[in-house]
């Protein structure tokens, strides 16, 4: 679904990337590590379309993004770290917002199945967002995902300043996200959630990926061991 072909980037004659292949199938969770600097975001950053490559290609469901943002854009969604929606509105009130956005116009029993599907209990769905957590954001951003029908959900760090309880259920979301063969790129810097939620792990450095596991392979001690002899 996602592919990387010997992606650079560079910044004021600085490589950002260099030389990054990189390929995630159907039903995949593929966490992106690596120090800060790496180049996780720009990877991600590529794929939204929010910047151009320097040289090198990036394909979402075969289709260059450079020259088909328009196509690749409408099947994919971004959940950053701090998910930006507007405070003023409750959940439901977004997600009808952002699917209207999208070109998709849903009757508030399915915006409510939307929400309820990413995780967001109905007696929260007509709150304000301003008093949601991190954790309710994301969900609202899972909802939106779903709602577009998307086949792909660009993360960067969605784990950061999560408690473990909301983490355990962003984890479970993330693979009821995939088991219906949709996939999942996240960039993270937590070990222990990668290993938990990932089917494949990438360990990036100076723009490259230097190593590329099965988490069924590594426990998460050796992920970190690896991690530490790489960096
Ligand atoms: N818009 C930009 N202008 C100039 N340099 C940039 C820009 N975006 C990223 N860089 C540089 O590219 C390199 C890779 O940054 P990137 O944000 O992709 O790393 P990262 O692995 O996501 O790091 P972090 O874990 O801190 O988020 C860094 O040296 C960064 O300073």
């Amino acid at each position: 679904m996602l592919q990387a072909k010997s992606l650079t980037k560079e910044f004021n004659g600085r490589k950002a990337l260099n030389g990054l292949n990189l390929s995630v199938g159907k039903g995949e969770i593929y966490c992106l590590l690596g120090q800060n600097g790496a180049g996780k975001t720009t990877t991600i950053n590529i794929f939204l379309g929010f910047m151009d490559a320097t040289t090198g290609e990036a394909l979402i469901n075969g289709e260059e993004v450079k020259s088909s943002r328009d196509k690749t854009n409408k099947r994919i969604a971004y959940i950053p770290e701090v998910v930006q929606l507007y405070g003023n509105l409750s959940g439901i009130e977004n997600l009808d917002f952002f699917s209207r956005l999208a070109g998709f116009k849903y009757t508030v029993q399915e915006l409510k199945q939307f929400l309820v599907k990413g995780g967001l209990q109905e007696a929260a769905q007509s709150m304000r967002l301003s008093t949601y957590s991190k954790g309710m954001r994301q969900k609202v951003g899972i909802a939106i995902a779903l709602s577009k029908n998307a086949d792909i959900i660009f993360m960067d760090e969605p784990t950061s300043g999560l408690d473990p309880k909301a983490t355990a259920e962003f984890t479970i979301l993330c693979k009821e996200f995939v088991a219906e063969g949709r996939s999942i790129l996240m960039a993270t810097h937590d070990i222990f959630n990668a290993v938990n939620v990932g089917t494949r792990i990438g360990i990036m450095r100076e723009g490259s990926l230097v190593h590329e596991l099965a988490t069924r392979d590594i426990n998460a001690s050796q992920l970190q061991q690896l991690y530490l002899e790489t960096i």
